[in-house]
């Protein structure tokens, strides 16, 4: 059974958007593009508009998928982890499940300790910025 999660690279005037996880979520202070689980009946699409309203009540479009990654580590469930670059819409960051955000420069992204599975998300990201 592989769950599958959902996150968006939320691009604002040449910053992107990452989010640090609070004491109590799973790997707890690291940092993360903000997403989360896909529900059932919903598409990957739809399950990332719906988190980004519920935990930073900003709006945004989807606009780009980029690669999966699937991430597996000891006994625990694969993890698919689903990235997608996104347009920010509108609304004000409100915290409501994390404990901190950032809109940082890309050159800046691999500062930070991130969650294992984002790593291939943030190199595909800057490769991406690279031929663009
Ligand atoms: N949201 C998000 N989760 C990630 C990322 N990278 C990564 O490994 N994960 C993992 O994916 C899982 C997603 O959990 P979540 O807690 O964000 O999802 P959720 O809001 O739907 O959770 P819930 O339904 O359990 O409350 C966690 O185990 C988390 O550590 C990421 O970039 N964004």
């Amino acid at each position: 059974m592989i769950t599958r999660v959902t996150c968006a690279v939320i691009e604002q005037y040449a910053r992107v958007l990452i989010t640090q996880r609070s004491k109590s979520m799973p790997d707890p202070l690291l940092w993360e593009f903000p997403g989360g689980k896909v529900e059932a009946g919903e598409t990957e699409e739809e399950c990332l508009v719906r988190e980004i309203r519920e935990e930073l009540s900003l709006h945004i479009t989807p606009q780009f998928r980029m690669t999966p990654v699937l991430h597996q580590l000891g006994d625990n469930p694969a993890l698919e982890l689903i990235p997608f670059r996104c347009l920010y819409d509108g609304g004000t960051i409100q915290l409501l499940e994390h404990r901190n955000y950032k809109w940082v420069h890309p050159q800046d992204l691999l500062d930070h300790d991130w969650c294992a599975p984002d790593i291939p998300v943030v190199e595909e990201y800057l490769r991406l910025l690279k031929a663009s």
